[in-house]
């Protein structure tokens, strides 16, 4: 059984269809890489699979249970999170405040609960930002305040990660810093759907991709054959180019 399967996925917004009967299955421990040119439903695909949009057709499985209806706070308890493209910390909470949110169960009372401070921190090392903890979000560094977003994502302790351009931003150190900790959260046991605009900082890091392109698949296979795909150098050529 896939740990995620997504069948035959639309979502329309008015008039316009982003996502078109869009299906893909991800394996227990594999990485995959979901890429395409700006606007081709990318980020809607992962909206509807966290319940963030509700569907216009098709089912998402998850552990084999339908979560297509479930609220968001319900698929994130079973096990889903997403680092989403836009940073959004909470500016009045320090680092290890932010990070604390997210291991709060979605009720009133657990305003009390939480994760440990010890808890807390092996969260933000996870991701590299330990030291970052008594810090205020808007003191830090971009690459800081993105691994922020992943270390809250950490924090709801999921076993499919879906990251929406985590590379965005980065220069080649951090890049090449971020594939390695999303390597080991892999060895850790986590499932992972990476989005990016192109294959840079994917090539080494995905098993396989997939390629959107106007809400539809257009291809799929290892990040050579996606590399080479006439199709997929086709829908690039008006945009930045796959590299
Ligand atoms: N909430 C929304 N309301 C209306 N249209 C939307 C909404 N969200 C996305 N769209 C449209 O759906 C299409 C797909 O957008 P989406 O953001 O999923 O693409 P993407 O591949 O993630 O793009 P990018 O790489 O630029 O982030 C676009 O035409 C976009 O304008």
């Amino acid at each position: 059984m896939s740990l995620l399967e997504v069948d035959g996925l639309t979502k329309q917004f008015g008039g316009l269809v982003a996502v078109d009967d869009f299906s893909l299955e991800v394996e227990p421990g594999e990485i995959v890489g979901l890429i395409g040119p700006n606007g081709s439903g990318k980020s809607t695909v992962f909206n509807c699979i966290m319940s963030i949009y509700d569907v216009t057709d098709g089912s998402i499985r998850f552990n084999g249970g339908d979560i297509t209806d479930d609220a968001t706070h319900e698929v994130v308890n079973k096990g889903l999170s997403r680092v989403s493209q836009e940073s959004n910390p909470i500016d009045s909470m320090s680092v290890a405040g932010n990070i604390k949110l997210f291991t709060l169960p979605n009720s009133i009372v657990s305003l009390r609960g939480g994760a440990s401070e010890r808890e807390i921190y092996d969260y933000a090392a996870r991701i590299g930002i330990e030291d970052d903890l008594q810090e205020m979000p808007d003191e830090l560094p971009h690459a800081d305040v993105r691994r922020l977003e992943i270390a809250k994502a950490l924090a709801t302790e999921p076993e499919l990660l879906l990251l929406d351009e985590p590379f965005a931003g980065m220069n080649q150190a951090e890049i090449t810093e971020l594939a390695a900790q999303i390597e080991r959260f892999r060895e850790e046991g986590m499932t992972m759907v990476v989005v990016d605009h192109n294959m840079g900082g994917l090539m080494d890091l995905v098993d396989r991709v997939v390629v959107l392109n106007n809400g539809t698949k257009i291809a799929a296979g290892s990040p050579e054959e996606i590399a080479e795909n006439e199709a997929v150098q086709k829908a690039y050529l008006a945009g930045e180019g796959i590299q």
